[in-house]
């Protein structure tokens, strides 16, 4: 029998809803050596808690699967400094949680693993511990020393960021005719390579209101924006824009892009959230990897209630094979 996939899943915030997902993905049907990065105590507690117990067996890098019981997974054990307790977060756990996103990076690099699935950290905990963070993404990015683009996907929307976790005021610096070509080639080639899209059109949203309005409210467009779209067309892609964001996405445009080019994190987000959230993906293009997660956060406010909905999670973990599929030689 064929061997199985093996995807790393990391159970991030061990005080938000990431272990209870890892148990419900443990309990799907999903074709997958399933390897849990995280704690095994919690692992096992959340399960009890649930009761939807899993068959954990320590995680040995020389075997392969070819098949995979309901429920059961293998456990890469990486402890906690400290108990956790749902819904309470505990700086002295965050450079725990930043080992297990290290060992799924490092494992995807060197081949051990096909892809990673990231359940959702809690970014001002690990600040808190006194680590300089900002997501997964530019940890990710960082690590493996590539330019990333953040691109979130619900159903046939998919949208893409020019620039992720920035404090608003620091966006118009950052965006440069570089920064923009390299991450719309980047989309371009995911679509292509990942998608299977073969031509995508791509719609480019300004920065400024009614997309800098001729000049009138703002410059961004028509001396940076415009002038970058110009020369990538030249390269044959296929892009509309600068469009005014807040007409961008009705009914009629989306259906006719493939995907969207957004100038910041709450320009493009907050409009997949709305139309997709529970069952969206977000996937990091650029690593030399494949990386998916869920398109929500730690859920502070249900961890431990088993309230948890695990449809973006599973969705995510498909994306991810899927993917790795894709980009078998
Ligand atoms: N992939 C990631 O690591 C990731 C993604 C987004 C946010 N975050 C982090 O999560 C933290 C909290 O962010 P937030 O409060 O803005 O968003 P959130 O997604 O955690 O919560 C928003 C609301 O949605 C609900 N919700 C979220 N996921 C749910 C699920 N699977 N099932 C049922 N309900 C669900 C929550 O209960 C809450 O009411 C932040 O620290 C942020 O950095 C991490
Ligand atoms: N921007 C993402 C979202 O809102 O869903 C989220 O913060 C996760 O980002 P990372 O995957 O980089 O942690």
């Amino acid at each position: 029998m064929a061997k199985l996939p093996r995807l790393a899943v990391t159970l991030g915030e061990p005080a938000g809803i990431g272990p209870e997902l890892a148990v419900r993905l443990a309990h799907s049907d999903i074709a997958a050596d399933l390897v849990l990065i995280g704690d095994a105590d919690l692992l096992a507690a959340t399960a009890t808690h649930l009761g939807e117990p899993i068959d954990l067996t320590a995680y040995d890098p020389g075997t392969t699967l070819s098949a995979r019981g309901r429920g059961a997974a293998r456990l890469l054990d990486q402890r906690l400094a400290a108990p956790a307790t749902p819904g309470r977060v505990d700086a002295g756990n965050g450079r725990a949680v930043l080992a297990t996103l290290a060992r799924a990076a490092d494992g995807c690099l060197s081949g051990e693993f096909d892809a990673v699935m990231t359940l959702p950290v809690h970014k001002g905990v690990i600040n808190d511990a006194g680590i300089a963070f900002s997501g997964h993404t530019e940890f990710f990015a960082d690590r493996s020393g590539s330019a990333v683009l953040m691109l979130l996907v619900a159903g046939d929307l998919r949208v893409a960021l020019a620039t992720t976790h920035l404090p608003l005021r620091s966006v118009p610096d950052a965006i440069s005719p570089p920064r923009l070509a390299a991450r719309l080639r980047l989309l371009h080639a995911g679509l292509r390579r990942d998608f299977g899209i073969a031509a995508p059109r791509i719609a480019v949203l300004g920065l400024n209101p009614h997309a800098g309005e001729g000049g009138h409210l703002g410059r961004e467009e028509l001396e940076i924006i415009a002038p970058t779209l110009a020369r990538l067309r030249e390269e044959g892609l296929d892009l509309d824009g600068p469009l005014s964001a807040d007409t961008a996405f009705v009914p009629e445009r989306r259906a006719r892009y493939d995907a969207y080019f957004a100038m910041y994190h709450d320009q493009g987000l907050p409009v997949l959230k709305a139309l997709g959230f529970g069952g969206g993906v977000n996937v990091s293009l650029g690593l030399p990897f494949v990386r998916t997660s869920v398109d929500h956060g730690v859920a502070l406010d249900i961890a431990g209630t088993g309230r948890a909905e695990a449809g973006s999670t599973l969705a995510a973990a498909q994306l991810a094979l899927a993917i790795a599929a894709r980009r078998q030689p």
